[in-house]
């Protein structure tokens, strides 16, 4: 019997069953010595939705997006991107993949040495082959600060730029390669509620622009509210409950309730 707790009414998850599963992590574990952090993780982000991931601090959501993105080996478990596996990829073909993903890390992670638009160019020249048939540098410099409402900025430096006007270049450096899968690992953290808001709705614009998924991890209720179709609750290694911002606030559950507190 399936130890996850489904809050499974409402429109949580229907029609999701149909869509095209583009990130699927199954029974994926990982232990540091006695340390057991995932123990059995299941998760399936579908195409175009917004997958929120919640877990008190240690609880293992660094762990699974480094399992994701490649930066860690899991014990066991399978990790399928746009139906491939990692595990089974040789070197050049998980680069290739990793191009369908675009990050955004916490505290935005921008080269402080470079402008706006050399920390742009970097996905560019790292991928280059993948660009070779788009429009040229330039172009994509530009429309992909477009999204973020910061062309001006692309001769500045970082250090020029407010914390949420670095999140949102940031932002524009995960969307250059149009990717079809954004991480966002905590987007709203150290930021004012209302720069926080501000990137939200830029997340929700650049979903419908750029017709990405979303698989966001963050502590920020509000943002969890906002931005999810759905939600993963990671608790004791697994995902523990899953449903959609209203059915998980009003379980009973004590380990559900205690993120509504
Ligand atoms: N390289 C490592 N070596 C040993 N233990 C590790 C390593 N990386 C993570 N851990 C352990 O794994 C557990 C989960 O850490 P992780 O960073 O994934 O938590 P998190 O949920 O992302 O927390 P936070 O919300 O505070 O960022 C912790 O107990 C941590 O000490």
């Amino acid at each position: 019997m399936s130890r996850v707790k489904e809050f499974n009414t409402e429109n949580s998850t229907a029609g999701a069953e149909t869509r095209e599963c583009v990130l699927e992590i199954k029974d994926l574990r990982k232990s540091f010595g006695t340390n057991k952090v995932l123990n059995g993780f299941n998760m399936n982000l579908y195409q175009g939705e917004s997958l929120v991931v919640m877990g008190k601090s240690g609880s293992g959501k660094s762990v699974m997006i480094k399992c994701v993105v490649g930066l860690m080996e899991a014990d066991r478990g399978s990790i399928k991107i746009l139906g491939k596996e990692l595990t089974h990829l040789e070197r050049a073909a998980l680069d290739q993949l990793r191009a369908e993903i675009g990050f955004l890390f916490q505290g935005s992670a921008l080269y402080d040495s470079m402008t706006v638009r050399e920390n742009l160019e970097f996905p560019l020249r790292r991928h280059a082959a993948r660009m070779k048939n788009d429009a040229d540098t330039e172009t994509l410099v530009l429309e992909a600060l477009e999204s973020v409402k910061l062309a001006h900025t692309v001769d500045l430096m970082p250090n020029e730029l407010s914390g949420g006007m670095k999140r949102r270049v940031a932002l524009a450096r995960a969307l250059i390669l149009k990717p079809k899968i954004i991480l966002y690992d905590e987007p709203t953290s150290g930021l004012d509620p209302i720069t926080s808001k501000e990137i939200i709705n830029l997340m929700q614009e650049v979903q419908q622009k750029y017709n990405t998924s979303s698989l966001i991890i963050t502590h920020d209720v509000d943002c969890a509210r906002v931005i999810s179709d759905r939600m993963v609750l990671l608790v004791d290694g697994i995902n523990y409950a899953e449903g959609n911002f209203k059915e998980l606030s009003q379980s009973v559950d004590p380990k559900v309730r205690a993120f509504f507190k």
